[in-house]
């Protein structure tokens, strides 16, 4: 009784306090002050406090947060974002300072548009991210605990993409948790009820139908990115929104696009290797959710980039998921898994990783399982005794989950891996190189996608907009970078690089003729990219972008 209060009265405080909230103020700031925000921010001693104390600076001096994040990505975003991002969730009841988000209750159904209106910017927001925390990363529901992922998102299309903070909009609708741990927590934030299940999760659409209608009122100009939905709501929701609004999923097509860009270079190198002919690749998935199916779909468009048919492409995809190799024979399968079901086998269930590797004979093990250490010595030896150079691809995030350690796959192919991971790893000198991992994070494709959708003024977000910001992120390489064999740009250059997809992005939109800005569509390339950056926010000039 004394928890549900607690939990109704922080989100009404949260409304409250979120619509009394001042507009943040962006100051210049002293030299001294942000060596000193920096050192105290080093001193903590661990990240999690890093996370708080980094939130802590956002509240107190936005400009200050934005300046040290800004010239510090690569030591800030992996704080801000996975892999701390996963722990502060987690334990987000406990560490919550301040309201950052807006909390949409399965209580509110009926006067869903009412509490969005609550939002100070309601005619600035452009982007939203919005979770239900069913699925955060791979560390299952978490349910209200799961609002920090949307604001670690959001936190990357500032630094990535140059979208102005107050544009942006985290949201965690809240429709309960099935993990009793926090239900039993009495400080936890949300409502303390099991999520709804079979009529009562056919009325919750009926919910999620009037929060996406309350969003479009209120938010006429929003592009919303759906994240870490879990899979059967990520695959419904996209469907029933795709042609009707503005939206995208960031786990099925962010993480497609961003793995796709990566295995347009990785299967180049390991071709280069081979002489094998880029139509031949192999790709095995271990892990069948939301992204594993995602990332699979997406992955058709490299074979259909070289030159095979829609039922060729999907002969070179194996999937599988906790019951082994995916196989039509399988009874009561999901229908998510079905596309790629194989009907060439039809031995008894193969269930072994080891076992599969060497019946399909893969040049690529991507995995999306959440299991960590599922890709063991045996299995990495076997990819490594099938192919000159093996491609393998840990997805899973936070490094919690991660299928295996860079340092591992480097050592257990004696240094022939082409490797990235969906959380950072650092580089590893192994036989006296040192060899540097790549992140296949859809952080690379979100901020730049987002972008180009709402500089294009598009009416929706196509299939070919995020195949061809995949292309362009693969393309946007440095000859430096190529050489030290990375499959993505470093992180400090990613605002080039978002300029370069949302380029590419506009360009999709304009050639399918569903762009709003009629006006870009007569500009060269090279004009275009310069638009685009200049379009993006800073420090220097904050009134004038977007
Ligand atoms: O958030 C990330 O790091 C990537 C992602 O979308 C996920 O793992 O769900
Ligand atoms: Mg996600």
């Amino acid at each position: 009784m004394q928890a549900q209060a607690l939990a109704h009265a922080s989100r009404s405080a949260l409304s409250k306090l979120v619509s009394k909230a001042p507009a943040p103020k962006f100051n210049v700031e002293g030299s001294i002050h942000r060596a000193r925000c920096l050192a105290q921010l080093r001193s903590k001693s661990s990240n999690l406090e890093r996370y708080i104390y980094l939130n802590g600076l956002k509240g107190r001096d936005p400009a200050l947060f934005y300046s040290l994040l800004f010239d510090n990505m690569k030591e800030i975003i992996p704080i801000l974002y996975t892999p701390t991002v996963g722990e502060a969730c987690q334990s987000y009841s406990h560490i919550w300072r301040r309201p950052e988000g807006l909390y949409i209750s399965i209580n509110d159904k009926g006067r869903i548009r009412e509490v969005l209106s609550t939002w100070p910017n309601t005619r600035e927001a452009r982007i939203s991210v919005v979770t239900d925390g069913s699925r955060i990363l791979g560390l299952g529901d978490l349910g209200a605990n799961g609002l920090p992922i949307a604001i670690g998102k959001l936190d990357l299309y500032i630094a990535g993409a140059g979208i102005r903070p107050s544009s942006t909009l985290p949201i965690c609708l809240d429709t309960g948790t099935s993990t009793q741990k926090y239900l039993d927590d009495p400080l936890y934030l949300g409502v303390r009820r099991p999520r709804p299940e079979t009529e009562e999760a056919r009325n919750s659409y009926c919910w999620f139908r009037e929060f996406m209608a309350a969003m479009r009122d209120v938010f006429p100009r929003l592009l919303v990115q759906f994240e870490d939905f879990s899979t059967d709501n990520a695959f419904r929701y996209l469907e029933m929104f795709r042609d009707r609004q503005l939206c995208f999923n960031d786990d099925i097509q962010g993480t497609g696009a961003v793995v796709l860009s990566g295995f347009l270079n990785a299967a180049r190198l390991a071709s280069d290797a081979s002489g094998l002919p880029l139509s031949e690749h192999r790709i095995l998935f271990f892990g069948a959710g939301s992204a594993g199916i995602g990332v699979a779909k997406q992955l058709m468009s490299f074979f259909k980039f070289n030159g095979l048919s829609e039922a060729e492409a999907r002969e070179r995809i194996w999937t599988v998921d906790s019951k082994g190799l995916i196989t039509t024979s399988r009874k009561a399968l999901q229908e998510h898994k079905k596309y790629f079901a194989r009907t060439d086998y039809d031995g008894p269930p193969m269930t072994n990783l080891v076992d599969i590797i060497n019946y399909v004979k893969p040049t690529a093990l991507l995995g999306l399982s959440t299991i960590r250490n599922a890709f063991n010595k045996e299995a990495v030896e076997a990819m490594a005794s099938h192919n000159k150079r093996p491609i393998i691809f840990p997805l899973s995030n936070p490094s919690s989950v991660c299928e295996v350690d860079y340092e591992d796959a480097v050592e257990w192919t004696n240094g022939k891996v082409i490797f990235a991971s969906g959380s950072p790893y650092q580089p590893v000198v192994y036989n006296g190189a040192t060899h540097e991992p790549s992140q296949g994070n859809n952080m690379y494709i979100f901020p730049g996608l987002g972008l180009g959708t709402l500089l294009s003024k598009a009416d929706r977000v196509s299939d070919q907009m995020v195949e061809q910001s995949a292309v362009a992120l693969a393309g946007s390489l440095t000859p430096a970078e190529r050489t030290a064999d990375l499959l993505y740009p470093r992180l400090e250059r990613i605002r080039d690089v978002s300029a370069q997809i949302a380029l590419a992005v506009i360009r999709t939109a304009q050639d399918m003729y569903i762009d709003g800005a009629r006006d870009l569509r007569y500009i060269t390339d090279n004009a275009l990219l310069e638009r685009v950056k200049d379009k993006m926010w800073n420090l220097h000039s904050p009134k004038t972008r977007m």
